[in-house]
C-alpha cells in the first residue's frame, strides 16, 4: 500500500464548483489533509492487533467515557495531519475537553469525532471518523472557545469516512452530497457516487432496542407501530438494523434509505441524548439533508440548534424524509 497523497481528491476539489464557486483554496487544503490522514488511519485500522491498535488505553475522555488506544492514535494523527493548514485558525474533538489552536487566526474550524463506534473497535465491525468544518466568524480575530459555538447552518464542509469491508467517505460541500471509496492499493480515494439522494419512504429502522423501555411515548409509538407492520396503522413491514457506529448507520442510510434514530431517553433524563451535537450530529445532519433527508431532535431541526456548549448532546432522529415527518408529528 502506498502512503497515498491523494492527487484524484485534489483534483475533484479544484473542479468542483459547489453552487457555481470554486472551493477556496485555504477550504481545498484543509480537506486535503484531513483526508490523507483518513488514508493513512484507514491502512492502520486494517492492521488491528498486528500494530497493536487493539484494547483500551485505560484514559476516560472529557465525556467521561473510556478511552481507546485508536480513540487516541485516531485523534493525535488528525491534530497533526492538519497543524501546517493556514486557513485553519483551530480544531475541537470529541477526545478533548478544550479545543486547539492552530493558526489562531484563519477562515475556518475543524471539529472532530476522531473515532466513531469505538465500541466496535476490538470486534472488527464498521468505524470511522466524522469532520465538520465551520466557517469562522471573524477570520482575524485571536481563536476562542465560543467561536465554535455556531449552530449547523455555519458548517462549510462536513462528511464521514467510514473504514469497513471498503473505506468509505461521504463529503458534502452545502450543494449534494458525493462518495469517494479508497484504493488502498494506491492509498487514493476514488469518486464513485454523486448526487447521493435518500429516498422520501423507507421499510427501514435502526435503533438500539434495548433502550426502549427509557424512551419517550412518540418514540415508543413510532417503533411500536414500525414493528406492528402490516397488521398495525403502517400497513407495511419493517426491517431493522443497529451497527452502534453512527458512522456505519448513516451511511447504509445514504446508501439505501431509512431512519437512524439515537433520541434522548429517561437513563439520565437532564441529557439531551447521547450522541455530540457538535462532532456527530450537526456534520451527520448536513449530509442528511444535503442528500434529500431530514433531521430533527424531535421537535426542532438539529443544523438550526444554537450550541451553547462544545461538547453538548443532543437527541438524535434522521434519514428518509417522510418518516422524519412523522416523528416530528408524534412529538408536536
Ligand atoms: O452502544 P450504544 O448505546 O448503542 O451507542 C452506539 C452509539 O454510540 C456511538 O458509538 C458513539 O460514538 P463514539 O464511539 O464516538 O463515542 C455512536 O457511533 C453509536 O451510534
Ligand atoms: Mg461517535
Ligand atoms: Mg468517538
Amino acid at each position: 500500500m502506498s502512503s497515498g497523497i491523494n492527487t484524484n481528491f485534489k483534483q475533484y476539489l479544484v473542479s468542483a464548483k459547489p453552487k457555481g464557486a470554486a472551493i477556496p483554496t485555504g477550504l481545498q487544503d484543509l480537506l486535503l489533509a484531513v483526508v490523507n490522514t483518513c488514508s493513512t488511519l484507514s491502512h492502520e485500522v486494517a492492521q488491528g492487533a498486528l500494530i497493536g491498535l487493539l484494547g483500551s488505553a485505560g484514559s476516560g475522555n472529557v465525556q467521561g467515557e473510556v478511552q481507546q488506544k485508536l480513540d487516541i492514535i485516531a485523534n493525535d494523527q488528525l491534530m497533526d495531519g492538519v497543524k501546517g493548514c493556514h486557513s485553519l485558525a483551530g480544531l475541537a474533538s470529541e477526545e478533548m475537553e478544550l479545543p486547539v489552536a492552530v493558526q489562531g487566526t484563519g477562515d475556518y474550524l475543524l471539529l472532530f469525532d476522531p473515532l466513531d463506534g469505538s465500541s466496535n473497535i476490538d470486534v472488527n465491525v464498521s468505524i470511522g471518523t466524522i469532520f465538520s468544518i465551520l466557517k469562522k466568524q471573524d477570520p482575524s480575530a485571536p481563536l476562542q472557545t465560543s467561536d465554535f459555538l455556531l449552530s449547523g447552518r455555519h458548517q462549510a464542509a462536513a462528511g464521514y469516512v467510514v473504514y469497513g469491508p471498503q473505506t468509505t467517505m461521504a463529503l458534502t460541500l452545502g450543494d449534494g452530497v458525493v462518495m469517494f471509496t479508497l484504493n488502498k492499493d494506491t492509498g487514493e480515494f476514488l469518486l464513485i457516487k454523486d448526487a447521493v439522494t435518500i429516498a422520501p419512504s423507507t421499510k427501514e429502522f435502526a435503533i438500539n432496542m434495548s433502550n426502549m423501555r427509557h424512551w419517550a411515548d412518540p418514540v415508543r409509538r413510532y417503533i411500536e407501530e414500525c414493528l406492528a407492520g402490516t397488521t398495525g396503522t403502517r400497513d407495511k413491514d419493517f426491517n431493522m438494523r443497529w451497527i452502534a457506529s453512527m458512522v456505519a448507520d448513516v451511511h447504509r442510510v445514504l446508501s439505501r434509505g431509512g431512519v437512524f434514530m439515537y433520541p434522548w431517553d429517561k437513563r439520565d433524563p437532564k441529557k439531551a441524548g447521547k450522541l455530540r451535537l457538535m462532532y456527530e450530529a450537526n456534520p451527520m445532519s448536513f449530509l442528511v439533508e444535503q442528500a434529500g433527508g431530514a433531521s430533527i431532535n424531535g421537535t426542532q431541526t438539529i443544523m438550526d440548534l444554537q450550541p451553547t456548549d462544545l461538547h453538548e448532546r443532543v437527541s438524535v432522529m434522521l434519514g428518509s424524509k417522510e418518516e422524519i415527518d412523522r416523528l416530528k408529528q408524534y412529538h408536536s
